[in-house]
This record gives structure tokens, C-alpha cells and sequence, in this order.
């Protein structure tokens, strides 16, 4: 890995200033590098997808954004400030949903929402987030009598209730059953037509495909590719595979020019018939796949 010294945040990047900033950030844990000169920047009202391996260092990344983690080197603006020196007034106008549970066990769920909306000066009222995260039939149940994914619901109905213009997400769907990711799914939208930014980390492509305007990927310590879900590892996906059955067996053909085979082939065919033809492209999945191969973005 590279030592090179991090580059000077930009003063400009032609539009609005960014929701984040992030120039050469470096950390690393009893020795081991798990950053290593990551550059991202978040637009303004986007809702942006952090993608990696398990280790690859996503959690990392959004604490120091978030302010929880100290960074060992680079340049860190989020909302305009650093988040290792920024405020109380800076902290309100973020919003965390992280991997761990939070909230108090013996209140219930009103209660638990209730209690912290007296610490937040415009809170979202109780009831629109019980609805927006499916919790109102457990509003009276003791947080310690939810389950894992309500747990997960409660956690993402706090991280909003103040309003931020910039939440982060870290895998906040882990655990919930298929309804409730849909519902989420639903609230991100919800929050991004408001104009909220949002950055989430996630393993599943498709709720990067779903939500993200663009998806990064961070593999060997770096941002390997960021791009619109669809674009992603354009030249990986210019590559098609033409499929057919042939004496008695699959031929398989990787190609950039599938209309060209098939031209030959449909001219070979005795009939005009291609039996189990099929055309296919890489999709999201098998992109990533291969960007994190490549960068030697293997679990550590
Ligand atoms: N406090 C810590 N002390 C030592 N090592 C740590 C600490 N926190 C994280 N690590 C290590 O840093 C690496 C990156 O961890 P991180 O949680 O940032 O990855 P991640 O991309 O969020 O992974 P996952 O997808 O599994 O949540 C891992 O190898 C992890 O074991």
C-alpha cells in the first residue's frame, strides 16, 4: 500500500459544497492499515451507497465521518466542519442510525421516542415515526420485547427524529424481514424527496440499486469506483455472454459484440432456430464482485 500524502481539500467543486468531503483519510488498527488514502465525496440531497467486503473498512469510515473515531491522517469536512473539533449545533444536524442497538430496554417504544425528542429542538412528532417505521401496533411494548428487526426499525425511527440534513445509515437493514425493508426503503425515499442526504452502507445490491443515486465501493483501504448503480463497472458490463445449445451440450461465448455472434449464428441455424439461446450482461452483483477481486478487496 501507497504512503502518499493527502492532497488539500478542494475550496470548490462547481456546485453546492458537498454534505462530505474526504481527502487521503488514513486509518489503522494496532498496525494494520484498514484506510488507506480514501477520497469520497457526498453531493448535497443524494442518497449515496457505501459497498465493501465485510473489514473493508465501511464502519470505520462513517464513525470518523460521524465524529466517533479519530483518524490517523487526511482531511475530513462533513456539513462544512470536521467532525473531530465540530460542536453540539453541528451533532443536531446529524443524524446516526449505527450497527449497534441504542436505545434503553425497560421504556417502550413511545416512551423511548417520546424521551429523546426532548433533547432535540424540531422533533419529527412520535406518531410519523411510529407510522414511517411500522411500529405503531408495538408503541407500547417494552423496547426489551422487541425483536432483533424492530430493534433495527426503533433505531432508524431515532436517527430521524431530529430532522437531520444528513443521516447515516450503517447497514440499517440488517435483520429485517423482506416488509420491512420495503418500508425502509420507503422512508429513505421519503427523507431524500425532503432533500435530506443520506449515506448508507450496505450488503444487499439491491437496496444500493433501489435507493443510491451512486454506489462506492471501497476495497484495499481506497474508493475503488463510485458511479449511478447502473453504471458501475461500465466496462465490465460491456462484456456479454451468448449461451445456446449445441450437440447435446452448452456453448458458452464472452463477447462485446453479441449481435455479430448471433448473426452468425441465427445464419448457421438450420431452421432459423437457436435452441436455449439466451444474451446475457453482468449485473450489479457480478460487477462488484469482480471490482473487489481486483483491488484485492478480500475479507481481512
Ligand atoms: N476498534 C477496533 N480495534 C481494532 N480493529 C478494529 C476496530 N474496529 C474495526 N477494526 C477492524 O478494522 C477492519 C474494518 O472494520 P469495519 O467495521 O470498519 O469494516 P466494515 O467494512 O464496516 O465491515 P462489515 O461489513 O463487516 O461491517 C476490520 O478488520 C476490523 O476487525
Amino acid at each position: 500500500m501507497t504512503t502518499t500524502e493527502a492532497a488539500p481539500l478542494p475550496t470548490s467543486t462547481g456546485g453546492p459544497d458537498p454534505a462530505v468531503l474526504v481527502r487521503g483519510l488514513r486509518k489503522s488498527y494496532g498496525g494494520k492499515a484498514v484506510l488507506d488514502g480514501l477520497d469520497l465525496e457526498v453531493r448535497r440531497g443524494e442518497c449515496f451507497a457505501l459497498l465493501g467486503p465485510n473489514g473493508a473498512g465501511k464502519t470505520t469510515t462513517i464513525e470518523v465521518l460521524e465524529g466517533v473515531r479519530r483518524r490517523d491522517a487526511g482531511e475530513v469536512l462533513v456539513l462544512g466542519e470536521d467532525p473531530a473539533t465540530a460542536g453540539r449545533s453541528w451533532r443536531a444536524r446529524i443524524g446516526v442510525v449505527s450497527q449497534g442497538e441504542g436505545a434503553g430496554q425497560a421504556l417502550s417504544v413511545r416512551e423511548t421516542l417520546d424521551h429523546f425528542a426532548h433533547h432535540t429542538s424540531t422533533p419529527r412528532p412520535t406518531d410519523e415515526l411510529l407510522a414511517a417505521v411500522g411500529l405503531v401496533e408495538k408503541a407500547g411494548t417494552r423496547v426489551a420485547r422487541l425483536s432483533g428487526g424492530q430493534r433495527r426499525r426503533l433505531a432508524v425511527a431515532l436517527g430521524v427524529q431530529g430532522r437531520p440534513e444528513l443521516v447515516f445509515l450503517d447497514e440499517p437493514t440488517t435483520g429485517m424481514d423482506p416488509v420491512a425493508r420495503r418500508q425502509f426503503w420507503q422512508l429513505v425515499r421519503d427523507l431524500r424527496a425532503g432533500g435530506t442526504t443520506v449515506l448508507l452502507t450496505t450488503h444487499y445490491l439491491d437496496e444500493a440499486a433501489e435507493l443510491a443515486d451512486r454506489v462506492g465501493v471501497i476495497a484495499g483501504g481506497r474508493l475503488v469506483e463510485v458511479a449511478p448503480p447502473a453504471e458501475l463497472g461500465a466496462p465490465l458490463r460491456r462484456q456479454a455472454t451468448v449461451r445456446w445449445q449445441e450437440d447435446g451440450g452448452w456453448r458458452a461465448v464472452p463477447t462485446e459484440t453479441p449481435v455479430a455472434v448471433l448473426r452468425d449464428l441465427l445464419a448457421a441455424a438450420p431452421h432459423g432456430e437457436v435452441p436455449g439461446l439466451t444474451v446475457t450482461r453482468p449485473d450489479l452483483e457480478d460487477v462488484y464482485l469482480q471490482l473487489v477481486t481486483t483491488a484485492g478487496g478480500e475479507p481481512r
